[in-house]
């Protein structure tokens, strides 16, 4: 029996284009500013000695961003970087430039499943703190309200069984009551590898050849 299901974010809950022609073009836009602005911030400064440690030359601040706009050119999960994006992506939220884009049927399944007891949680590469951002701001107000909790990177990559091990553990579930919601096979399939039941969501073209996992194009079709 599903008594709570984890949502991954990009693809499932919200579109693949807001995430890469919204949030990742105004993270690189505003990231050199926002380290040069607030580097001397210490939750600021932690976050570049963690990224900086990934490159070759620690010291050099002005490669250390030119690595990070590589990075998000190339859609690395690195945990720095994203924790970065979120605090970057606040502004854009506050001032109103973007809202959180969820799908439609996502907002009201999501409402439903809440309302019947099912506890909902999110499993995200952006950081807790953007996930927050994302649904505290979307067309359909103020999300947050609906989880019960929130995972990144911290907890490991998404493509790694032990992270689902891990959120069954925290959130005191056993995985077999567990599904998990997600675009991505590979994150499927560790997730299928811990117990957890999968479903994959196609949102945009067609469904591609069978896999392990139940396969709907909107969250009406999920069934639990
Ligand atoms: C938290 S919103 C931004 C999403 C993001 O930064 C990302 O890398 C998408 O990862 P996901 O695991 O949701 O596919
Ligand atoms: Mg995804």
């Amino acid at each position: 029996m599903i008594t709570t299901i984890v949502t991954d974010i990009e693809g499932t809950t919200s579109s693949l284009s807001f995430v890469k022609e919204v949030l990742f073009p105004y993270a690189r836009v505003h990231i050199a500013e926002f380290i040069r602005n607030h580097s001397h911030e210490p939750e600021v400064s932690e976050l570049l000695q963690d990224a900086a440690k990934l490159t070759d030359d620690p010291t050099n601040t002005e490669a250390l961003i030119e690595q990070m706009i590589q990075w998000i050119d190339q859609d690395q999960k690195v945990t720095p970087l994203k924790s970065l994006q979120g605090l970057i992506w606040e502004n854009g939220y506050r001032q109103g430039d973007f809202k959180g884009h969820i799908y439609a049927d996502a907002a009201q399944a999501m409402q439903e499943w809440h309302n019947q007891g099912i506890k909902l949680y999110v499993y995200s590469s952006g950081s807790v703190y953007a996930q927050k951002l994302l649904f505290k701001h979307t067309e359909f107000g103020d999300l947050t309200t609906l989880f019960s909790g929130y995972f990144d990177t911290h907890i490991g990559g998404k493509k790694e069984t032990a992270s689902y091990s891990a959120i069954a553990e925290q959130i005191e579930t056993e995985p077999e009551n567990i599904l998990f919601l997600s675009d991505i096979t590979e994150e499927l399939d560790a997730a299928l590898k811990a117990g957890f039941k999968t479903c994959r969501l196609v949102r945009e073209g067609k469904v591609d050849s069978p896999n392990d996992h139940d396969t709907v194009s909107n969250f009406f079709d999920i069934k639990l």
